[in-house]
């Protein structure tokens, strides 16, 4: 017979223990949750105001739940007609389908349904913007280095993701916005050579629009995408946790620790205060901002002509694309293919893919494998943060073509101009923005460099005794000239000699020579300003040094300081 010794313990016994402890006990014995509160509960997590994007991302995630699962509750996702005998008195008796009726009743009979759908409408909007800022904070400090790349993926997969909800979410009341919404989505599946056809079909069920898309893309979007997201934030969020938190430079801040207040209760409280601050901001919108008022526009008639309904804006860079293309049309063995069409919808994933992959186009043409923990300064990057501004500017330049007639009514323009306007922008205005951004970024070094090597102008002035006029600078403090001198400048990369000893050329040696030219520009001569060194620092401030030199003498002769 086996025996059993119990260990002696040290916690009161299970009589003497209060209530909540042993409730506490009874799921730490079971899920080990003390030991992991333990080791993850005292993590240290830095203080930024721009880690409060992701937390931005996070509550109008938990918002669009907590409102769609209420709105569940009375949204019939039905294409069935049924004649409307709600409270909204000028559609009384108008033939629509189901969805649309249901939309109706949530805005005016359900309570608080209207400001549920208001909330629901702004928290996707800011959602999608939060996550645009938060990606976009991420690309700008470099924080998608090694080892973060997937949770970069996986943010980015959210981003996407999260693009396409929102098209869904708005293509069920089934109102004129909907159905035009949904129009757009046929147009661009048709373009699709060779089997655009038959993906309409299969997407609507038939002709488009049909009965049943309203019911697809409602378990779309309460379930599939909404499951999918869920999962990868709590991924993302994992990782956060398991690589620890990156932090920006400055004194004491090194790649191997984290300096900042510890989760709980901290991070804790401040996030659930935010939780808070952001469910009460995007209620206050709601309740003041009217947002897609669908009994304005009426139901969904494929035959009607739109009125001046609008995607919402994260797809308004799409719709830029498509109406900037001109109307070209190519035949192909029978076969008409609709380029102006196909073009931008090849052109719309690929602007995103190109922001998605290139913390590997950067690992890459920098052959760096290391693990970064401390973020860049954007300025010490120009042309990561020159790509990042020139992107940012092309995604507005398309959405403002997005609404190429609104802008042509609001300024009393053809609209002809401003498709032209948009067309020449688009091309020319990126260009622009990563030159004017790489010299402002190469500016602010140069002011940098200065401001180590003569320190702050003071606006005094002084005169010295044999006449002249000198401005008295203010050295900075060493804390400050770590953090303006403290990162690295990489050397571009060789590309290495053409052909070995024996005259055979090198292998991949085009692959090479392009990496080592995309090196060049990202960090060659002219790509970034010399940081000041240790002689130069100390060549502009000989008086320190012979203070230093006397402080060290005046310490070597009194002793060192007590403590
Ligand atoms: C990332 C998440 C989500 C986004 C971006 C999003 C976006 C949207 C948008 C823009 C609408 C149109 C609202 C309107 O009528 O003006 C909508 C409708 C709707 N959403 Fe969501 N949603 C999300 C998550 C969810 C979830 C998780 C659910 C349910 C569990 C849900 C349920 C609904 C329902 C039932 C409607 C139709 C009712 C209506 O339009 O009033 N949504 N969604
Ligand atoms: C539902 C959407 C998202 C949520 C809820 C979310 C949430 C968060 C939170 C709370 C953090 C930690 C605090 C911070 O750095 O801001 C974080 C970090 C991060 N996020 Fe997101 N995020 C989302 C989308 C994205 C997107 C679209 C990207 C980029 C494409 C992204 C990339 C990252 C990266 C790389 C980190 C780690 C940074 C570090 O450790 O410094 N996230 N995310």
């Amino acid at each position: 017979m086996t025996t059993y010794e119990k260990a002696p313990s040290r916690r009161p016994a299970a009589d003497e223990a209060s209530s909540g402890q042993r409730v506490a006990d009874w799921f730490d014995g079971r899920l080990g949750i003390h030991s992991l509160g333990r080791k993850y509960l005292r993590k240290v997590f830095p203080d930024h105001w721009s880690f409060l994007l992701g937390e931005i991302c996070l509550w109008s995630f938990v918002v669009l739940i907590l409102t769609g699962v209420y709105l569940t509750l009375f949204f019939h996702p039905s294409m069935n007609e049924v004649t409307y005998h709600g409270s909204y008195v000028p559609l009384k008796g108008v033939r629509m389908s189901e969805a649309y009726a249901s939309t109706l009743d949530i805005s005016f009979d359900v309570r608080g349904g209207l400001l549920i759908r208001q909330i629901h409408h702004w928290a996707a909007l800011i959602f999608i913007a939060g996550m645009l800022m938060h990606m976009m904070r991420h690309f700008f400090t470099g924080s998608f280095r090694k080892p973060r790349e997937i949770n970069w993926l996986f943010g980015w997969t959210l981003l996407f993701l999260g693009i396409f909800e929102g098209l869904f979410g708005y293509s069920l009341p089934d109102d004129l916005l909907s159905g035009t919404g949904m129009r757009f989505v046929d147009g661009a599946l048709l373009s699709v050579p060779i089997v655009g056809t038959y993906l309409s079909f299969f997407t609507f069920g038939g002709e488009f629009p049909g009965d049943d898309v309203v019911a697809r893309f409602y378990s779309l979007h309460v379930l599939v995408i909404p499951g999918i997201m869920a999962a990868l934030v709590v991924a993302h969020l994992i990782l956060v946790f398991y690589h620890k938190h990156t932090q920006f430079p400055g004194p004491g801040k090194t790649e191997r620790n984290v300096v900042g207040a510890p989760f709980m209760p901290v991070y804790m409280a401040k996030a659930g205060g935010f939780f808070f601050l952001v469910f009460g901001v995007i209620t206050l919108i709601a309740a003041i901002a009217t947002i897609n008022p669908v009994w304005s526009y009426g139901p969904y008639r494929a035959d009607q002509v739109s009125t001046g309904a609008q995607p919402d804006w994260y797809l308004g860079f799409a719709e830029g694309l498509v109406r900037i293309m001109p109307g070209w049309e190519i035949n192909v063995a029978g076969h008409t293919l609709v380029m102006g069409v196909l073009i931008p919808i090849v052109t719309f994933p690929l602007l995103l893919i190109f922001i998605g992959v290139y913390p590997f186009l950067e690992s890459w043409v920098t052959g760096d494998k290391r693990e970064h923990h401390l973020l860049d300064r954007p300025r010490n990057r120009p042309i990561r943060t020159s790509i990042g501004t020139a992107w940012i500017s092309l995604y507005l330049i398309l959405f403002a073509a997005g609404g190429n007639d609104i802008v042509a009514t609001l300024f009393h323009l053809s609209i002809n101009t401003v498709t032209w306007a948009a067309r020449i922008a688009v091309l020319v205005v990126p260009v622009l923005v990563f030159v004017v951004t790489r010299r402002i970024c190469l500016g602010l070094q140069r002011r940098d460099r200065e401001l180590v090597l003569h320190g702050r102008e003071t606006g005094v002035i002084k005169r010295l005794p044999h006449g002249e006029f000198v401005e008295v600078h203010q050295p900075l403090s060493p804390a400050e000239l770590h953090t303006l001198t403290q990162h690295e400048q990489p050397r571009p990369l060789d590309a290495g000699p053409a052909r070995d000893a024996n005259g055979v050329p090198s292998p991949n040696g085009s692959k090479r020579r392009l990496r080592a030219l995309l090196s060049r520009g990202l960090y060659g001569t002219g790509a970034q300003v010399a940081k000041p060194t240790a002689e130069e620092y100390r060549e502009a401030h000989p008086d320190e040094e012979v203070e230093e030199r006397q402080e060290a003498r005046a310490i070597s002769e009194a002793g060192p300081p007590d403590g």
